[in-house]
Parts: C-alpha cells; structure tokens; sequence
C-alpha cells in the first residue's frame, strides 16, 4: 500500500491520547472497534497457552471499561481452548462494547462469573485468587485516571498477594500508560500484552517490574489508521467552555484580506471562523472590501484601510491590531499588485501571534517563506510551487513525503490541498479524504483558512488544527453537494460546518455555574 511505509515509525511507542485517536480513525476506515477488541482479547489468550502451556484454571479480573472488555473476550477465548475460568467484574461495563462482551459471558454456564463491586465482595473471593494458575488483569488500562480507587485497589493487592503470575492486559493496573509512574501501588505482571504499539509508560525506567515481559499484539488497525484524519482527531481540540465564560475567550481571529477586486474572500474565512466557534472574526481590508464586508452581514466587524488594497503604510496599524487577535490569517483576496507583496513580507516577518497564509499570501511570500511553530500555509498545488519552487508530486506517498521536507526545510505547519489534502509539520503527516469535485467552486479554499484559523485557538498543536479544519471543510463540501449536487457556494459549506463539528466534538461545560 501507498503510505506506511515512509510515515509510519513502527518501534515508536504511543501515548493514551493518541491511541485513542487511532481506534477511532480505524473506525473511520471501517474497522469497528468490537472487532479491535475481539481481537485483542484474543491475543490475550492466545498468549496465556503459549506461555503458561501448564496451567489449567485461569481468572480474569474485569474493570467496567473497555479493558475489562478485553478481559472477557479473553475468558470467552479461553475457555473455548477448554481451560477452566471464573471471571470477577468490578461492576456491569457501562458501555455498550465491554457490555456487549461482558453479556457474551454470562451466557457461558461452563464459565463462573461473579460480581464485586465493593472490597468487601471481593475478598469474599479471596480463594478464587489462591485457585488460578493464571490471573488476567483486565482491571485498568489506558483510561485511567489518578490514583485507584476501590474496589479496584483491593483487586490489586488480591492479585498481588496471590502466587499465580499475572498477565496484564495492555498496562498493568495502576501504572500510569503515559509516564509509567505508580502513584500507590500496581499490578506486578509476568507478561503484560499491550496492542497495536507500546504505551510509552511501558518503556519507562521504573516500569520494569510492574510490566514483566513486554509482549506487542497487531489487533487489525491498519497503517492508514496512523496518518488518516478522523473522528479521533478531534480529541485534539478543546470545544469546551466554562460556565463563567465571557466573551473572547473561546477565539479571536484578525483576518488581513480583500482588495478592491476581491472583497468576498476575506468574508468567507471570518464568517468561516465564526461559524467555528470562535467570538471575534474581524477584517481588516483595504477600505473598499471593508465596506463591502460590513453591509454584507451584521456578523462581519471590519476595519478599514485607507485606499484599494494592502500596501506599506498599512503595517504598522495591522501589527498593533494584531495584538489583541489569538490567530491572524493573512491572504484571501489581497492580490499581488503595488507594495501588496511587501507589505505581506513586512507583516508575515514581524506579527507575533499564530498565523495562517493563504492564496496571494503564500505567493507573495514564495522563494522566502516565514517559519515558525505556530505558522500553517494552506497552498493549493498552484501555491505549493510558488512558495517551494517546485510542483507537488502526483502519487499520494511522494505527495506526503514532499509536503513534509517542504515543512521541515521551512520549518511550519503546510496543508497542501488537493483531491486527498496532505498536511505535515515536517515530522508527522497527516491526510484527509474527506471533500467532493462539488468544491472546486471559489471560496471554498477561504473557508478552509477560516476553520484553520478558528481551530488554531482550539490547540497548541497547529497540525492538528490544520487537519481537523481540511476534515470539517470536505465533509461540509460533502453534506452541501448531497442536498444540491454541483451547484454549491462556499456559503452552503460554511452554513454545514456547525452540525459537522458538532457530531464529532465534545462541547462540555466545564464548570459549575457561579
Ligand atoms: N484504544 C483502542 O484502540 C483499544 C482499546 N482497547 C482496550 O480499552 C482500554 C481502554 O479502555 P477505556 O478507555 O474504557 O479505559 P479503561 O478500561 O482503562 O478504564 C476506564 C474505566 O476505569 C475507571 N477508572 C478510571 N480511573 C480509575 C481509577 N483511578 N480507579 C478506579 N477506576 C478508574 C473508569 O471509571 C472507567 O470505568 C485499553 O487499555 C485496551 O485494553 C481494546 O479493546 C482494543 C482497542
Ligand atoms: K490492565
């Protein structure tokens, strides 16, 4: 296949967060997450045969999440392969895969299943410790939060105290899978079996001994899973907002664009913005498409300057307002006329806020491209010559690795855009899928700086925010085309994009109301 091979690092360990990304975009690409953990579970068992040959009576100690999930597809494989198995469960699973799997089990009358959600209860099952072989710890994995509670506390000391080695399931219980730190205490495995890559906790110092020997188990998430732009990558980005929240909080973005022949691009990335959850998306245009802005939409706040397009004199005004602006997004619309070019040069290389370069922008910037962590081009392939000198490769893995040289050499964020965008920091690449030939209409490409913008006030992670804007955008392209085929404006996208973040983001209030 075209990508794994240059993108994917396979020994590079992975944190709990991006796990979690990854499960979900292999949903995306139509690996359902029951078949995950039916595989995961699986390998767990298959593990305990082949390393514990001897051993006949097995106890998998099951938490209420997904791990406990796994714990009870390994009791339903195990006992399949004719071992004898109890089960304990701290609790029903409360969501629907482990529940699913935990009901699997109780309709086994060949299993024992028992139940203790108090310490009380499970030391009533102290024997059934002293009984097994083998113990499975599916108690805790990768959702673990601070420091045990009960009764999984107990569990663990019951687990411990017991002679049988342990097996644990993807983390030993009580380390934490990111750090590797044990705040109280922690189940001590033989063999831990983690999935898919090892959690980097695993590989830390002082983890040796809870881990025991490190086993990594392929449970079918594909390579594609690693790069792809999903559901998941929305975990990046933090929609929630406190209940004392006021207003400019939650995003402010300055958008520099517009000209005296262009006035509907810059219109576009604000109401873009907007519409992406941000309080402030304000123009500052040459006074022409200001004017035009402001009587087009009552949303639109812009800031005049004087004569027909962007030119020296304007700088030093945009600087100082640029201070009072999280992101600036700079380009739709400016054109390439006059001082234009130098004035984006000026303001490109002095503004101190995060920054987005789109259309005239990157031309004008093409051959001495500004860098920096916080700063994302958003070329098309046309934009993508310009700035690097070179076309953008037709094949999608050469796509991806030239994107990621370009931004290394410049040492920013680009999104290259095109049937599959390919956006890279020069370290990591991610591609998006989502958008339909409906797009190739004008202004879909502001509306894109507008989500790219608006999201950047959502992550410190600029790739990230890049992404999430390019999978928002097609899938708002998509959602437009299917109600009104090849005849949609950018406007139709920018009406979509509320309920498409809203299907994938979590917007919680975070804070109890004052
Ligand atoms: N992400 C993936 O791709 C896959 C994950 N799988 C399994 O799912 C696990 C992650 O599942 P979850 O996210 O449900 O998380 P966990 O099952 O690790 O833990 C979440 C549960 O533990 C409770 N809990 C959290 N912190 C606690 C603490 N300090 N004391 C007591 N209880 C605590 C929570 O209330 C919740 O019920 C992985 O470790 C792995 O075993 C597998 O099914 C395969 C696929
Ligand atoms: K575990």
């Amino acid at each position: 296949m075209f990508l794994s091979v240059c993108i994917v690092d396979d020994m590079e360990a992975i944190s709990s967060l991006e796990m979690y990304v990854v499960d979900r975009n292999a949903e995306w690409l139509g690996v359902p997450r029951l078949v995950l953990m039916e595989n995961a579970g699986a390998a767990v068992a298959r593990n305990v045969v082949g390393r514990f040959p001897g051993a006949r009576r097995v106890l998998v100690v099951c938490g209420t999440g997904d791990n406990g999930g796994d714990g009870y597809v390994a009791a339903r494989h195990l006992h399949g392969a004719g071992l004898w198995v109890r089960v304990v469960g701290l609790g029903e699973p409360r969501e629907e895969l482990a529940r699913a799997n935990f009901e699997a089990v109780r309709r086994l009358w060949g299993v024992e299943l028992a139940l203790a959600a108090t310490p009380l209860e499970l030391l009533a099952l102290q024997d059934w410790f002293l009984w097994a072989d083998v113990i499975i710890d599916a108690v805790l994995g990768t959702g673990v939060r601070g420091a045990l509670r009960e009764p999984h506390a107990t569990a663990v000391d019951l687990m411990n105290a017991a002679p049988a080695p342990k097996v644990a399931v993807d983390v030993p219980s009580g380390l934490d899978p990111d750090t590797g730190e044990v705040r109280d205490k922690a189940v001590r495995a033989a063999l831990t079996v983690t999935f898919h890559k090892p959690k980097r906790g695993l590989l830390a110092e002082g983890a040796r001994r809870y881990v025991g020997e490190l086993v990594v188990e392929p449970i079918g998430i594909p390579p594609e899973a690693e790069v792809v732009v999903g559901p998941g990558d929305f975990a990046y980005l933090d929609f929630s907002r406190r209940a004392d929240a006021k207003k400019g909080d939650h995003g402010r973005v300055l958008v520099v664009g517009g000209s005296l022949e262009y006035s509907g691009a810059p219109m576009y990335v604000a109401l873009a913005a907007l519409r992406s959850g941000v309080d402030l998306a304000v123009i500052a245009a040459p006074e022409p498409a200001a004017q035009a802005a402001k009587a087009y939409s009552p949303d639109i706040i812009a800031v005049p300057l004087e004569g027909p397009r962007l030119s020296l004199r304007h700088v030093e005004k945009v600087l100082r307002l640029a201070e009072k602006f999280d992101v600036v997004a700079i380009g739709p619309g400016l054109g390439l006329e006059g001082e234009t070019p130098d004035a984006v040069k000026e303001i490109a290389a002095r503004v101190k806020k995060p920054l987005v370069v789109d259309a005239d922008a990157i031309k004008a910037l093409g051959g001495s491209p500004v860098g920096g962590p916080q700063v994302v081009y958003t070329p098309h392939a046309g934009e993508f010559k310009a700035l690097t000198g070179v076309e953008p490769p037709r094949g999608l893995r050469e796509r991806a690795e030239a994107v990621r040289e370009w931004a290394g050499r410049i040492g920013a964020v680009i999104l290259l855009k095109g049937r599959y965008d390919v956006a890279s920091d020069g370290r990591r690449v991610k591609i998006n899928t989502t958008g339909t030939p409906a797009m190739t209409v004008g202004g879909t490409g502001d509306v894109l700086t507008g989500l790219t913008a608006a999201f950047m006030t959502k992550t410190r992670d600029p790739l990230e925010a890049a992404a999430v804007a390019a999978f928002v955008n097609g899938l708002a392209g998509e959602e437009a085309a299917a109600q009104l085929g090849f005849h949609i404006t950018a406007s139709d996208l920018i009406e979509k994009i509320p309920s498409v973040v809203r299907r994938y983001a979590r917007e919680d209030i975070t804070s109890p109301r004052p």
